[in-house]
């Protein structure tokens, strides 16, 4: 299997999360005799500095010709002053734009060997496995007319969508769901919003092609509150882009911690993958940050890619060992639990690595036998 990935790391904790994640796909490739060819390229306020743009071309370019794209985060604080436009946040905008993929993949399951990470009751999280299906390329982050005049002290952003983009949206979450437990709850506003109407409108139509697929409709403010008390009841939940970005970030309260959560951007030319975090400039440089949600990233990049289900199976395993094994980065070790080893950036990616190699060492040597 030949594989050529663009690995753009960005700001803050994003290259030290990807470089874990990089040597798990090194690993793999080895491993199972793949070629993985990675290209690195400059994103975010690292590429404003470099080169005076949040994407450069160049980057862009080399993006547009490898199979994946996997992104560590972008946010610079020293850039805050800036216009949205000219930010580092612009960048990851302009590429998924460019990319095309609409629909973003953002798993959230609770790890049993992080329930006392959670600050929900073990009751509550207990086997919850939720795939947020979230919009990616429409609603208010895209919409025109935006701006901000300063004169009259008047801002506008624009919620928009089309029929189209929420078909092929909510196509992509009942084909899901349909693999799954086979539900769909579709997220909205629709009490208020007009967009929001043709957003339940569109989906409820959709639903009819899929009758074994049982769709419910939830407005996003109680929304926020049935996840954190009843989240063993979502399956598969749909949302236009900004309530998706809220809450998947919400959702990082049920596996323990935002930095355990991946994504996957799939519907366009190249898939973009990206741990669900940013940039998390309050931890960057002091070996705190999780690598385990870009590490589930990759994982992801394996399945949808790569088309190699078994070896994205083994990396959530050796994930799952690790844990088990109680070693814990300072945002899951909640109250040092006996038998707990706390442990850095580093040293989580090099645990992995090393269950990862045993289990395909075991792998092997059932093949051989
Ligand atoms: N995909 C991306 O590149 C995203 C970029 N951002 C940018 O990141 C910057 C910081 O934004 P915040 O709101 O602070 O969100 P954030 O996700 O960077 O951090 C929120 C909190 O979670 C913690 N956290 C995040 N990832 C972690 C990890 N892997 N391990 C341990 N702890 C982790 C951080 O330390 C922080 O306390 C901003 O510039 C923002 O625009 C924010 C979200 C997504
Ligand atoms: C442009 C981003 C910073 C949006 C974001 O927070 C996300 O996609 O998770
Ligand atoms: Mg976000």
């Amino acid at each position: 299997m030949r594989l050529k990935i663009a690995v753009l790391a960005g700001d803050g904790i994003g290259p030290e999360v990807t470089k874990q994640a990089t040597n798990i796909l090194r690993a793999v490739a080895e491993m199972g005799g793949h070629e993985f060819t990675f290209v690195e390229g400059l994103i975010g306020g690292t590429a404003i500095t470099e080169t005076g743009s949040p994407l450069p071309t160049a980057t862009l370019d080399a993006a547009l010709e490898c199979d994946a794209v996997l992104l560590g985060a972008v946010g610079d604080n020293k850039f805050n002053a800036l216009p949205p436009d000219k930010r580092p946040e612009a960048g990851l905008l302009q590429i998924r734009q460019a990319l095309g993929g609409f629909a973003n993949l953002r798993p959230s399951i609770a790890y049993t060997a992080l329930s006392a990470s959670s600050p929900l009751r073990p009751e509550v999280t207990k086997d919850v496995d939720i795939l947020f299906v979230r919009e990616l390329l429409g609603g208010l982050y895209f919409g025109a007319p935006r701006w901000w005049d300063r004169n009259s002290n008047e801002a506008i952003n624009t919620m928009r969508y089309t029929r189209d983009e929420v078909v092929r949206v909510a196509r992509v979450a009942f084909e899901l769901a349909g693999n799954r437990r086979q539900k769909v709850t579709s997220v909205d506003k629709a009490n208020v919003l007009e967009v929001s109407q043709l957003w339940r409108a569109t989906v409820t139509e959709v639903a009819k092609d899929y009758p074994s697929v049982t769709l419910e409709h939830q407005l996003v403010d109680s929304m926020a509150m049935h996840i954190m008390n009843i989240p063993r009841n979502f399956d598969v939940v749909l949302t236009e882009n900004l309530f998706g970005d809220i809450l998947s970030d919400e959702a990082g309260v049920i596996t323990g911690s935002l930095g355990m959560l991946p994504s996957a951007t799939i519907g366009g030319a190249v898939n973009l993958y990206e741990p669900v975090h940013g940039s998390a400039p309050d931890i960057a440089g002091t070996g705190k940050a999780n690598p385990l949600g870009a590490i589930l990233t990759a994982a992801m990049i394996l399945r949808h890619s790569a088309n190699l289900e078994q070896d994205a199976k083994a990396v959530e395993a050796a994930v799952n060992k690790v844990l088990d094994a109680g070693y814990r980065t300072a945002d899951i070790a909640r109250g040092q639990q006996p038998g707990q080893t706390p442990v850095s950036t580093q040293e989580m990616g090099k645990l992995v690595h090393q269950a990862l190699a045993e289990s395909i060492d075991r792998r092997q040597a059932m093949h051989a036998v």
